[in-house]
């Protein structure tokens, strides 16, 4: 394999700081495939013509996808599987069991392999339990968040993720509540046994969306001490304001001054849950120059763009990369 692990790579340059892709689903959307569904970008994936024809519309658009993001100067890839749990999967498409669930997440990363090719790092991308539901921009898990069984509802993707030697990682993504972030945190290597991040869903005030603080955040990992799984390589922000992001890493990154950092910010339009649509919020304040200066500051290690962000986010973030790296 000509990758160097990337717990590796992080620890040997302690200046290297990865380049990320941008938001994968709104950039199929912006190309022309219909994610407003309950499998959102999953979508492509689940007919059976794009996996038989190798011309297949939606099969040339992902591939494009992938192309420009690496041209765009992206190191480190996610596959498309934000809403492909097994519940959102079994619940909404012709795919319902176990055994055709694992066919599908298996082909979909040996595809996303095959784009990316040997040299890049690919990441198994999963959502929040919160995605199924719509609320990784509340928080709102109902009244009783702490009698989830979240490990049931991760394992059938975690299975079939940590047995896949193409991924290099796996990023837990949008995680909206403290009580979900406890239980992925709880699990040891036996469930978690490849490298791992969590990218937290956090709100423009600067709390998680269920209202913990950064402090909250970093006490549940501080009172993990050793017990914390070694492969939690890196914590982080993802799909959030894109003006306030540098301001919430940097709360991070005081809470927990040695944690390897992680951000990709959204464009700063806010999604509207019932009608799958983004809505213009506030004018993006700094430029990625300014905003990627910030981070690296604060200790960030991967960063890179989140939902409707584009490969000319990506470039531009490319480019503030090397400039102060
Ligand atoms: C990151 S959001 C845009 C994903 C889609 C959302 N969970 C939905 O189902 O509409
Ligand atoms: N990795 C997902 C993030 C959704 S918040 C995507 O880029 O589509
Ligand atoms: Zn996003």
């Amino acid at each position: 394999m000509a990758r160097i692990p990337l717990k590796q790579l992080l620890a040997d340059d302690p200046k290297k700081v990865l380049v990320l892709d941008g938001g994968q689903g709104t950039e199929l959307e912006n190309r022309g495939i219909k994610v407003a569904n309950p499998v959102w970008s999953t979508i492509p994936f689940i007919s059976e013509s794009f996996w038989s024809d190798e011309s297949s519309a939606n099969r040339k658009i992902v591939e494009e996808m992938f192309n420009d993001f690496l041209a765009a100067g992206a190191e480190i890839l996610m596959t498309i599987t934000y809403q492909t749990s097994f519940k959102s999967v079994s619940e909404n498409t012709p795919i319902k069991t176990l055994a055709a669930y694992d066919n599908l997440l298996t082909r979909i990363v040996d595809f996303s392999r095959d784009c990316i090719g040997e040299e890049k790092h690919l990441i198994g991308c999963i959502g929040p339990w919160g995605a199924h539901v719509c609320c990784e921009f509340t928080g709102d898990y109902g009244p009783n968040p702490e009698s989830i069984d979240f490990y049931q509802y991760f394992k059938p993707q975690l299975d079939n993720f940590n047995r896949n030697e193409k991924l290099d990682l796996l990023g837990f993504e949008t995680i909206p509540n403290i009580h979900e972030l406890k239980a992925i945190l709880s699990w040891d290597e036996s469930i978690l046994s490849k490298p791992f991040y969590i990218g937290l869903s956090v709100h423009e005030h600067g709390v998680l969306r269920d209202g913990t603080t950064m402090e909250g955040v970093a006490k549940v990992i501080k009172d993990l001490g050793d017990k914390i799984n070694p492969n939690f390589l890196l914590l982080g922000i993802n799909c959030v304001s894109f003006n306030q992001s540098p301001d919430i890493l940097e709360s991070l990154h005081r809470a927990l001054p040695n944690m390897p950092l992680l951000a990709y910010p959204n464009s700063g339009e806010v999604y509207d849950t019932e009608k799958k649509i983004w809505l213009p919020n506030s004018d993006k304040l700094n430029s990625w120059d300014t905003v990627v200066k910030q981070y690296i500051g604060s200790g960030a290690r991967i960063i890179g763009g989140c939902c409707r962000t584009t490969p000319k986010d990506i470039q531009e973030i490319s480019a503030a990369v090397k400039k102060y790296t």
